[in-house]
Order: structure tokens, then C-alpha cells, then sequence
């Protein structure tokens, strides 16, 4: 449906900012490739400054590329040109609905004008009738819950509100790809868990092709059909959000989506899908998708909650380390502890119902089919 490729986006350096001589080149997004299918919500996060935003803009022709090539279902919105000459489709012509932080509404309007308006500026050949558009706004106003508030004012209305008002004045003009970015950061915990449901459900039932950029990994995890992990305007990894979680590609990743724990150690042996790898702490066993030579010198991650902890030495050793609790942490639905295992500090979240003071001798089980390799550094 969307389809981004080699796109490349910088901007003047630092000194050629204040005047000077050019500087290095910023480079916000650096050879981005991305391929978004028909109905997905697909996610760009990242940690600030890695290029989410930027890249967002240049697909809704805010920003011009330097170079690459941007299409909706086969319509060139940008091509930098090359031997053929280059497209830069005003941003009002993308057809393309908009939702930022800052809920932008108009404060001056009613909850109805903020809706009718995207609709009543629409180029003369387009435009529909007064009718049609009455009865388009109190669609989208039924969707969104708001048909009661129709001539509130728009400022009148709850945080929440403002930003469903601001959700459906974007969708009001039925766009092909609706772009989203950070929504509901503005919003407190409450009302954006709420919301992120609630967008979950909208995008499902009106079958939605939206773009989401958010540096939250929960928002990410929860939302998505397909994640872009961003670092310093690169796609580091591109993934359903359980294949990213369970198996990042990178430290950058697993620590950026989550927590885990790291052990270093290098492969001894490859069979197939099954490792065995020496580490600091003696052998662990695992099965990875992936091909690492023996030799090489890597990470093993795993996940707080996929560790077992026992008080009790387990029947079977493999994978076993013997520790000490050291610090502990009690999180409301689940409680945190920090296990000192040699000179490696081992975080395991367990359900409430564990819960052991510092100094309680323990065994951290390590499942084999939740470790996973990533590259060292
Ligand atoms: N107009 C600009 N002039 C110069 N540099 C810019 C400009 N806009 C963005 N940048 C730089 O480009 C890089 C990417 O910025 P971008 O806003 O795309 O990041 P982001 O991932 O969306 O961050 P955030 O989550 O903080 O919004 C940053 O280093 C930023 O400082």
C-alpha cells in the first residue's frame, strides 16, 4: 500500500545553521526502506532524534527528501527525479489524514466545524454537498463518541476528547493512509491506555492503513501489526512486534524494548538450530533461528519474565545458575528480583505471589527456547 524506498533526509550541520561554512550534514533519515500492506498499523519507534518524525513528514510532503522515492498504492507522492523529473506532491494534494501531539484543533470552532471544515475546503470539484457533509461529520462523530459534544466548543472538551476530535477530523476525509504521531503522549496514563484501545478497535473495524510514530515500546508492542525500530535514521530491525521482542537483533534493540538481561560468552558448538555457548557462567544450551560460527564471541539475552526462580535445586541442571537475591521490588502485578549470580546481576520477574527477601539463596532456570544470540556491543 505505502511503499518507501532509499529515502535519505538531512540537514545543514550546526555551523552552516549560524552562517558558517557547511558543516556535517545531519542525516534525520538515512536510506529508509519500508513496505506497509493494505489495513496495517505499522509502527516507527525509536528514541528521540532517531528520525520517526522526519520520516512521517516526508511521506506527508512536509519535508522534502533529499533523494528515494515514496508511493501509495502505486501514485508517486515523491520521487527525487534522477534521469526523470522529480515529483513532490503538495501535501494537501497527498490525500493523506494527519494526527500529531498536539491535538491542533481549531479553538475558536464547534466539535461539528472542526470536523466539517477539512471537508468544506476541499478544491470546488470535489467538494460535497451540504448534506453529504452533514451527514459524513456525524458519522466519524458517532465513531468517535463525540456526537453529543457537536456544538461544544472545541476547547470545552476533555483532553481525551480533544484528541478523538483531532482523530476525527483526519478521518472525516477518509484518507488512504492516516498518519499518526505520538497521539496520546499528551495525555495522562490513564486516558492513554484507554485511547490505545480504542484506536486498536477503530483501525481493526473501519480497516484503516495507518503509520504510527511513537517512542513507546507498550504503545508499539500493543498497537502494531508491524514494528520499524529506528536508530540514528536507520531501520535496525523491521518485525511483528512478538518476533522483535522475543528475538531482537541487536543490544540496542533489547534494551530499547524492554529489559534483558546480557551474559557474554562465545559458541562452542552448532547443531542446526541448537547452540551450546561458553559463558562467564558456565554453559548455557539454546535454540536460535539464526546462523553465529562457533568462535564467535557474542551476548545471550533473555527476558526478566522468562526466567524461572527456585528456591529449591531443580531435578534437571541444564541451563541452571546458582545466585543469590540481592535487591527486590514489588511492582503491584508483578515483583522484580535482582539475583546476583557470580559477578553477573540477573533480573527475573515473577508473579506476586513470589516474593524473597536479599539474601535468600536461589537457582535461576533459564529456558533454553528463550535465549537469544545477539552481537556483543
Ligand atoms: N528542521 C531541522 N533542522 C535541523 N535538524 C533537524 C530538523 N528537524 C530534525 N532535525 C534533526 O534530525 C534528527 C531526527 O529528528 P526527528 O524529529 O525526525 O526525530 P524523532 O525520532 O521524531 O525524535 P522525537 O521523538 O524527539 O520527535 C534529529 O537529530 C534532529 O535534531
Amino acid at each position: 500500500m505505502l511503499d518507501i524506498s532509499n529515502l535519505v533526509k538531512s540537514y545543514p550541520g550546526e555551523k552552516a545553521r549560524k552562517g558558517g561554512s557547511q558543516g556535517a550534514k545531519v542525516f534525520a533519515v538515512n536510506n529508509v526502506n519500508l513496505s506497509v500492506q493494505q489495513g496495517e498499523m505499522f509502527t516507527l519507534l525509536g528514541p528521540s532524534g532517531c528520525g520517526k518524525t522526519t520520516t512521517l513528514r516526508s511521506i506527508a510532503g512536509l519535508e522534502r527528501p533529499d533523494s528515494g522515492r515514496i508511493e501509495v498504492k502505486g501514485r508517486t507522492l515523491f520521487a527525487a527525479g534522477g534521469k526523470a523529473k522529480p515529483i513532490n506532491l503538495a501535501a494537501n494534494r497527498r490525500g493523506l489524514g494527519m494526527v500529531f501531539q498536539s491535538y491542533a484543533i481549531w479553538p475558536h470552532m464547534s466539535v461539528f466545524d472542526n470536523v466539517a471544515f477539512p471537508l468544506q475546503v476541499k478544491p470546488r470539484s470535489e467538494r460535497l454537498s451540504k448534506a453529504d457533509i452533514e451527514e459524513r461529520v456525524q458519522r466519524v462523530l458517532e465513531v468517535m463518541e463525540l456526537r453529543q459534544y457537536a456544538e461544544r466548543q472545541a476547547t470545552k472538551l476533555s483532553g481525551g476528547q480533544q484528541q478523538r476530535l483531532a482523530l476525527a477530523r483526519a478521518l472525516v476525509i477518509e484518507p488512504e493512509l492516516l498518519l499518526l504521531d505520538e497521539p496520546l503522549s499528551n495525555l495522562d496514563a490513564k486516558l492513554r491506555e484507554s485511547l490505545r484501545y480504542e484506536l486498536k478497535r477503530l483501525q481493526r473495524d473501519l480497516g484503516i492503513t495507518s503509520i504510527y510514530v511513537t517512542h513507546d515500546q507498550i504503545e508499539a508492542l500493543s498497537l502494531s501489526s508491524n514494528i520499524a525500530v529506528m536508530r540514528a535514521g536507520e531501520v535496525v530491525q523491521l518485525g511483528k512486534p512478538r518476533d522483535i521482542y522475543e528475538n531482537p537483533n541487536s543490544k540496542f534493540v533489547a534494551e530499547f524494548i524492554g529489559s534483558s538481561n546480557f551474559i557474554l560468552g562465545h559458541v562452542l558448538s552448532q547443531s542446526g538450530e541448537n547452540y551450546v555457548v561458553n559463558t562467564t557462567e558456565g554453559q548455557l544450551h539454546l535454540a536460535f533461528g539464526a546462523s553465529v560460527p562457533a568462535g564467535t564471541e557474542i551476548s545471550v539475552s533473555i527476558r526478566p519474565e522468562a526466567i524461572q526462580l527456585c528456591t529449591e535445586r531443580p531435578a534437571d541442571l541444564q541451563n541452571v545458575l546458582e545466585g543469590t537475591v540481592g535487591t527486590r521490588a514489588f511492582l503491584g502485578d508483578a515483583v522484580d528480583h535482582l539475583v546476583n549470580v557470580g559477578k553477573l546481576e540477573i533480573r527475573v520477574r515473577s508473579l506476586p505471589n513470589l516474593s524473597l527477601e536479599a539474601g535468600t539463596k536461589v537457582f535461576v532456570k533459564l529456558p533454553a527456547d528463550k535465549l537469544a544470540l545477539v552481537p556483543i556491543g
